[in-house]
């Protein structure tokens, strides 16, 4: 099933959950655009008054004044009110978009790629919170300028807004081909951040084969070529902001000498269409300014959302992926673990699977009762982790049924998984925190007796106890040696006193030695129990042998 959210969704409940801050914003927009027509129609009489002779009011001076604070007030209010909101949007958009991977299916998952992830939580993100705090509400204010400081300059010169009219339409097409060009490279260099990004954990993972194979001059290299991809879209996006801002700012001297020259010359038409007094000249010197101002920023909002629509496209993606159905289960809840009789605790029934196209198991039947204990083995992707992978429900069969006590595995609660098995792989996944947490996972129904038991059947308890903070030790990648860690997810898996054991080539890493250690932890966890493991080697071998072969 998958959750109908997108970043439209997001956005709207956080409009209805902050009422007073979206109430906020639009009165800062309304009174902004408002408030930016008045000083300069104040100024025009005052100039006219002065010009006729009469006393220009202190009153009128005052209010001029007032006009002006009150105008940078409501601008001010509307920055900061568009900063808080853009960060609301930031909180609930990072918010959904863990939620969602968390909830992702195991395939799409294990298809995420690190890079891409974290461009997807910080810089589409970021977009986003730059559309709202630059983007499309100081946009659609900026239109709304323009068109009132229109409205205002056609009563008060008709010529002016004539020319501005025919102007306008040259400059939008000329911002058009301007951002487009941006957007275009900006994607180029969110592609090439993503790689580079992408980049370093994948050296980091992979350092030991890299210096092994001598590779790293060609890891050099290829970050380099992914530096350089971005470093010559960035060069793009300079160069086009580089261009339109003095376009902009000269086209709005060039208007403003040509009005004044019309309005000064002598011819009788030109002057029904530029003619003004003094005062109007003041004004409409002003609102040319005031409406290239917006024009400009215009061109940048539209970049902005421009951006940001490439960001909440990839977070849509993100958000359209497949998620794990939500389990509800078929079942009584409870039940599974205390089934018993003849139902087996385990049954592939006719399971045909594959990732992608390629069949890794094909029809494949096989049972396991309560108590039994299995070896599976078979040549190297046979697809043994993949039968640990459909028990434990993270994929579920092309064909057949994969049961587990009779209930579909992919159908079990997750807090009864954990009650069913306790999966041990050939490598210890360390969780942040101490070695008590690392037994229990945080799980705060497993008791610290059950902990101490955990620890005891798998030779740790002494090792533990001589530290100087024992269970409460924090856990740091030397604390322990390989198969020690391997001894603790062994005890991680048994704290929770499961009723089946997985064991996923538990010694695959092993000295002699230490396997003897970990093999006998092993057998003595998994008496009575039912156990399925996985082996190469026969060494390690329990129970009765179920063979995959092609
Ligand atoms: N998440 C995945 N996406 C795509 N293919 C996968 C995935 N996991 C495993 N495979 C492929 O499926 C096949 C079976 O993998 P699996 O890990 O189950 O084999 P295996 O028998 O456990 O092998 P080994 O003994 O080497 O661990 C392999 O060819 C592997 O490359």
């Amino acid at each position: 099933m998958t959750r109908k959210k997108q970043v439209r969704t997001v956005i709207f409940d956080t409009v209805k959950k902050q009422k007073g801050l979206s109430l906020g914003i639009v009165s800062a927009v309304i009174g902004a655009v408002v408030f930016a027509l008045i000083p300069p129609l104040i100024l025009a009489d005052i100039v006219d008054s002065i010009t006729a002779g009469t006393d220009a009011a202190f009153a009128r001076i005052l209010l001029y004044f007032a006009m002006l604070a009150l105008t940078g007030f409501t601008e001010s209010a509307r920055e900061s009110l568009l900063v808080v909101f853009g960060q609301k949007i930031t909180h609930a958009l990072r918010s959904s978009l863990m939620d969602k991977f968390t909830h992702l299916t195991a395939d799409n998952m294990t298809k995420q790629e690190p890079g891409t992830l974290v461009s997807r939580f910080v810089g589409d993100v970021d977009t986003v919170e730059t559309l709202f705090s630059s983007g499309i509400i100081s946009m659609f204010a900026d239109a709304c300028r323009i068109i009132s400081i229109l409205v205002v300059i056609w009563f008060r010169n008709c010529g002016l807004a004539i020319v501005l009219l025919v102007l306008l339409p040259f400059l939008f097409c000329f911002t058009r081909h301007v951002q487009k060009n941006i957007l275009a490279a900006q994607i180029e260099n969110r592609k090439a951040v993503g790689r580079a990004s992408g980049h370093v954990p994948e050296t980091l993972h992979n350092i030991r084969t890299i210096h092994c194979l001598g590779k790293e001059k060609y890891m050099e290299k290829r970050y380099d070529t992914y530096i350089n991809e971005s470093y010559r879209a960035m060069e793009k996006t300079n160069f086009y902001d580089a261009v339109y801002s003095p376009v902009i700012l000269i086209t709005n001297a060039v208007v403003v000498a040509v009005v004044m020259l019309l309005s000064a010359s002598g011819n009788t038409t030109v002057l029904t269409l530029f003619g003004m007094s003094a005062g109007t000249a003041v004004a409409v010197i002003n609102y040319i300014s005031q409406i290239f101002t917006p024009v400009e920023s215009l061109g940048m909002e539209i970049q902005t959302i421009q951006s940001a629509l490439a960001g909440i496209h990839r977070i849509n993606e993100f958000f359209a992926l497949e998620e794990n159905p939500d389990t509800v289960p078929t079942h009584e809840p409870k039940t599974i673990t205390a089934r018993s009789g003849n139902v087996p605790f385990v049954e592939f029934r006719d399971v045909t699977f594959g990732y992608d196209k390629r069949v890794v198991l094909d029809h494949l039947s096989f049972k396991v009762m309560a108590g039994d204990q299995v070896t599976l083995t078979g040549r190297t992707g046979a697809g043994k982790s993949t039968i640990f992978k459909l028990l434990l429900g993270l994929y579920k069969p092309q064909s057949g049924e994969v049961l587990i006590h009779g209930v579909p595995a992919a159908d079990i609660r997750d807090d009864e998984r954990r009650r069913l098995f306790g999966c041990v792989e050939q490598t210890f996944h360390m969780v942040p925190g101490t070695v008590r947490d690392q037994i229990t996972l945080y799980d705060s129904t497993i008791s610290d007796e059950a902990v101490h038991t955990a620890a005891e059947l798998t030779g740790l308890k002494d090792t533990i106890e001589s530290m100087e903070k024992g269970y409460d030790t924090r856990c740091t990648d030397d604390l322990f040696s390989q198969g020690q860690w391997q001894l603790l997810s062994i005890a991680r898996a048994a704290a929770a006193a499961p009723s089946m054991l997985l064991f996923d080539e538990i010694t695959a890493n092993l000295d002699a030695e230490t396997e003897r250690a970990v093999l006998s932890a092993l057998k003595r966890v998994a008496e009575n129990r039912t156990v399925i493991s996985i082996s190469h080697r026969t060494s390690a071998e329990l129970g009765r042998i179920i063979a995959l072969t092609d």
